[in-house]
């Protein structure tokens, strides 16, 4: 069955959406969001007074006229606390979000009866939406589990990556086993089809491990989980994991994994043909100083720099990392986020060309002068898919961020994996021991730093040395396997078919 068969069947169908309220995670629900929407479903998105901005330009204004018509932005207040907790602690935001039940159960009762909501922002007609068939949250907003349950429809789990997902769904029996926040004698945890997992290696939040050992527990209760990736990825690591489900589920419904990404391709146009996809790319016309820059450098010569939108490094792995960085004698474009000279709100705003003796504090003296011709340092948001597309990229140094994992994976960009804290080291296993198109960076266990002398060397031998370019090769390889995974026929667009499927017999 295709898709489109599919989707007639179930036009209409209501599903509620609920990403945990921060930047990362709508990140991940939006671009689903617009696809289920211009698969003909109805959506009622649950956003907070902080994203409605950016969840309505992305959702409303800049979606076709039909996928617009079939979302409902619904506002949430967040619970008073939440202004006080530290952005990073996120232990802290899910216990706070959890006082965030009483008006999820306030929506459903209105949306349970026929024009019962009246709070619209995004103004659908609300007799285009039925009452919800199903709630698709997030995976630190478990409680909603609860509400499912009491208004008798399956909750779904939206989520980033099958290898976190089966740590988390191990996690119930670690616990038991006495085996948390780490094992005592510094031993290795071992989930389905995965190497064992060091503790080193496990996300930061595990020392507080009784919310996500919550979290893991109640994933037994969903009806299943979508994950942002492609089953042709983590075949594995999928059917390793669905089976250990299946094992020991104690219900009659066992949860199904079905992997329906990744949405990255929601945002992006391109064109058909046989040229890798990052040169079938279509951009608006931008005048970035850094696509700017780009253009002047030669082919596969410029290695890209980012650690995504949260991450920061303390001052001196940036003097190590800079250093190590010129003694390469690399081409770089760096996309540096250091804390602001004046302690904004969230502490790690953009500088801005004011603060450039601030700046130059983070780097070695003289550094920015002496690399001007080599490199560029760019502290605003980078166009990072358009920077990657870019035929003068050769390699990506990054932090494992799981969406900066999949761009540089459909841009053919072999990587550097740099990993700071949460999933990342564990992205960092998938690209460099599962699918080899990472180079991995070393830390002596003396040092607190990374060395530059390390930093020099895996440079070198990313963007100079014949491992790079059988990386490289790896890598274009599996560019085409994620785009004909989203595409027409491919495994992301079945599953989600499947997904679909549950409400095919209903009427609407
Ligand atoms: O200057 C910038 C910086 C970032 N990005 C984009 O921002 C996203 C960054 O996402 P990601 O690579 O996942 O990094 P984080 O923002 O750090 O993501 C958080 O969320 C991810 C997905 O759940 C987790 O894998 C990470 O560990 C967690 O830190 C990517 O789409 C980038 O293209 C830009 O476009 N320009």
């Amino acid at each position: 069955m295709t898709v489109d068969d599919t989707t007639r069947m179930i036009k209409g169908a209501h599903v509620v959406a609920f990403p945990f309220p921060a930047g990362g995670h709508l990140a991940r629900f939006i671009p689903f969001a617009k696809s289920l929407a211009r698969n003909g479903l109805t959506i009622t998105f649950i956003t907070t007074i902080p994203h409605l901005a950016n969840a309505r330009r992305a959702l409303v204004e800049n979606n076709s006229f039909e996928a617009r018509e079939n979302i409902r932005l619904v506002c949430f207040d967040l619970p008073a606390e939440y202004a006080e907790v530290n952005r990073k602690n996120f232990i802290a935001m899910i216990q706070v979000t959890n006082n965030m039940r009483d008006q999820l159960c306030e929506l459903m009762t209105a949306l349970m009866k026929p024009n019962g909501v009246t709070s619209d922002i995004s103004q659908s007609s609300d007799s285009r939406f039925g009452p919800p068939v199903c709630i698709i949250s997030d995976m630190f907003l478990a409680w909603t589990q609860d509400v499912a349950d009491e208004f008798k429809i399956p909750r779904y789990c939206l989520f980033p990556t099958p290898h976190l997902l089966s740590l988390l769904y191990s996690l119930r029996d670690f616990n038991a086993q006495g085996l948390l926040p780490v094992p005592a004698d510094g031993k290795s945890l071992e989930i389905p089809c995965f190497p064992p997992i060091a503790p080193s290696d496990l996300p930061s939040n595990l020392p507080s491990p009784g919310l996500l050992v919550y979290e893991g527990e109640r994933l037994w209760e969903a009806a299943g989980v979508l994950v942002n990736s492609v089953y042709e990825l983590e075949s594995e690591i999928i059917d390793g994991l669905q089976e250990m489900i299946f094992k020991h589920s104690t219900r009659e419904q066992v949860p199904k994994i079905l992997a329906v990404g990744p949405f990255m391709f929601e945002n992006i146009q391109f064109c058909q043909g046989d040229q890798p996809l990052r040169q079938r790319l279509q951009f608006a016309q931008d005048n970035n100083e850094c696509l700017h820059w780009l253009s002047k450098q030669p082919e596969s010569s410029v290695l890209f720099i980012c650690f995504g939108t949260i991450s920061v490094f303390p001052m001196q792995q940036m003097h190590e990392f800079a250093s190590g960085l010129e003694a390469s004698g690399v081409r770089f474009l760096w996309v540096v986020k250091i804390p602001a000279a004046s302690n904004t709100v969230n502490g790690l705003s953009p500088i801005t060309s004011t603060d450039q003796e601030h700046l130059a504090s983070y780097f070695p003296k003289s550094f920015m002068e002496r690399t001007k011709d080599k490199g560029l340092i760019y502290t605003s948001w980078a166009p990072q898919l358009q920077i990657l597309a870019h035929p003068t990229i050769g390699g990506f140094l990054t932090h494992c961020g799981w969406n900066s994992v999949t761009e540089s994976i459909a841009m053919g960009v072999p990587m550097i994996a740099w990993p700071l804290w949460a999933d990342q080291m564990l992205n960092r296993v998938l690209c460099v021991d599962i699918l080899h198109i990472a180079l991995p960076v070393h830390k002596n266990f003396k040092d607190t730093v990374v060395r530059g002398e390390e930093v020099e060397r895996v440079i070198r031998l990313l963007m100079e040395e014949k491992r790079g370019q059988a990386m490289k090769k790896k890598v274009e390889e599996l560019s085409k396997v994620l785009e004909k995974a989203s595409g027409p026929g491919g495994s992301s667009r079945r599953n989600l078919a499947l997904f679909y499927e549950t409400w095919k017999k209903e009427q609407y």
